[in-house]
């Protein structure tokens, strides 16, 4: 499917909340952390939480701010502790681009979605995130969608997403080749908690599905 020209696959934890889930995904090895900052969810902070969260966040681990439909405003309060924003509602390419930082978008993969359209129109995207669709919740659903739906190639970067667990990510990996991929509930114990044992599991699986891919 999409064309393995990276060598590894990277991996974001989304919905993180507390500390000790912020140190335990960097100390794992996460390339990505993902903060949800729609007031909408369960696994919601506030632009306060966030700048408390962010700061321990070292260099060269990217601090994602997932954002749904928001207002400038809340945008500009929080991006001063982001180094990328996810945009995961209805944002228009010209709503993101006009965003303060680097921005992927996260696409549902709704029935009849054009996805190479949808490539083209949001060119201003480092990534484009892949999220099964459930009519009227926005993300965070933990559950899977149609792999063989994506294309072999895309002129973005994929991120695969939406219920990726440590026991499927292997299949996933091997199925799609994503650029990366993102998990939340698959490594939770609760909404919002993340569960370190689950954490580890699902890198060691990422870096097990590469070392596959490789021949290692
Ligand atoms: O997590 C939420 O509650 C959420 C709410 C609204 C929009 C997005 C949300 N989460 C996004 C993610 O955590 C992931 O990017 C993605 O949806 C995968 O979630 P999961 O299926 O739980 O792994």
């Amino acid at each position: 499917m999409n064309e393995p020209v990276h060598a590894r696959t990277r991996v974001k934890f989304c919905g993180l909340t507390r500390e000790e889930d912020v140190d335990a995904a960097v100390a794992g090895g996460a390339d990505a952390l993902g903060f949800v900052l729609w007031p909408g969810s369960k696994r919601a902070i506030d632009a306060e939480r966030l700048a408390e969260l962010s700061a321990r966040v070292p260099a060269f681990v990217t601090r994602v701010g997932l954002f749904v439909d928001p207002t400038p405003a809340l945008v500009t309060r929080c991006a001063e502790h982001l180094d990328l924003l996810q945009f995961h509602g209805e944002e228009s390419p010209e709503t993101c681009t006009a965003a303060v930082r680097p921005w992927i978008k996260a696409l549902r993969m709704r029935d009849g979605l054009d996805l190479p359209a949808a490539a083209e129109s949001y060119r201003g995207a480092r990534a484009l995130l892949l999220d099964a669709y459930r009519p009227g919740v926005p993300g965070g659903t933990g559950e899977t969608f149609d792999w063989s739906r994506i294309p072999a190639s895309l002129a973005k970067p994929v991120i695969l997403a939406g219920g990726l667990t440590p026991d499927n990510v292997a299949e996933a990996i091997a199925a799609v080749a994503p650029f990366a991929v993102d998990v939340s509930g698959g490594i939770e114990a609760a909404p919002g908690i993340k569960d370190a044992a689950r954490m580890a599991a699902f890198l060691r699986a990422v870096r097990q599905a590469d070392d596959a891919r490789s021949g290692a």
